[in-house]
């Protein structure tokens, strides 16, 4: 089902003569997936949710085993599941591209992903390096990398702000530069200082790419 949204341009052109997709404008071939990408603690699902809204297309939330901290909600941030019901999904290949990570794993559910292209033709998602690596080998320069950082004393101030627990704050300061080396692999490179500006930013650039689709 829905085989060509994953289905590279090239091959999808090709089809293009032998089904009734040939009926179809060009543009509905050219499927965005818009990947906020980059440090952790840096705004990404903050981002993520508020460009949804600027634009008008799904953040395609992913499902997680790890524990729910207390500021999150279920449904909003993740979708919190049991280990058992992951690897039930992870069974059914449920996931569009999945990743272990230690404190838990993580995935993106293809029947929300496609759903969200087949109504909008482009779909928000944050992931790790791991995760942009899964969509770009399946979706080529459709996957747009956007990639949010800030200063490691950001962070801190941020997640101390919020009362954060000292584990997390430290967990997020020491991968930080193992994080940080992949925004030179990315379309789009922005420093969040300011939430407004960072959205404004981003909608800009992605609203050049996808104007037509939408
Ligand atoms: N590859 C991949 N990464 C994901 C997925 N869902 C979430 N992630 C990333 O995995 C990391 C999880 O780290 P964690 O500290 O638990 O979550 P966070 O506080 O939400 O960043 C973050 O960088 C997420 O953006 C997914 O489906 N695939
Ligand atoms: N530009 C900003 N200025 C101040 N705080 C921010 C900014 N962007 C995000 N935050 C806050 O930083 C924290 C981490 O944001 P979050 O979206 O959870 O990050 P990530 O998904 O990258 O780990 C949240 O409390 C969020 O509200």
């Amino acid at each position: 089902m829905w085989n060509w949204l994953r289905t590279p341009k090239a091959l999808v052109a090709e089809q293009e003569s032998v089904d009734q997709l040939a009926e179809t404008p060009a543009e509905t071939f050219d499927p965005k997936i818009v990947i906020i990408t980059g440090t952790s603690g840096a705004g990404r699902k903050r981002t993520a949710k508020e460009l949804s809204a600027a634009l008008g297309i799904p953040y395609v939330i992913p499902y997680t085993t790890r524990a729910i901290r207390s500021q999150e909600r279920d449904g909003e941030h993740y979708h919190f599941i049991s280990e058992g019901d992951f690897q039930a999904m992870a069974d059914k290949h449920a996931f569009i591209q999945s990743v272990h990570l230690e404190r838990g794993r993580y995935g993106i559910a293809e029947v929300e992903l496609v759903k969200g292209l087949e109504q909008h033709n482009a779909v928000i998602v944050v992931v790790n390096h791991e995760g942009v690596r899964a969509f770009r080998e399946k979706y080529g320069e459709d996957a747009l990398r956007i990639f949010i950082y800030v200063t490691k004393k950001d962070i801190q101030l941020r997640l101390e702000r919020e009362a954060a627990p000292f584990d997390l704050i430290d967990e997020y300061l020491g991968n930080y530069t193992e994080q940080v080396v992949y925004k030179r692999e990315s379309e789009f490179l922005i420093q969040n200082m300011d939430p407004e500006v960072t959205v404004q930013r981003i909608k800009e650039f992605v609203e050049t790419r996808i104007s037509r689709q939408i």
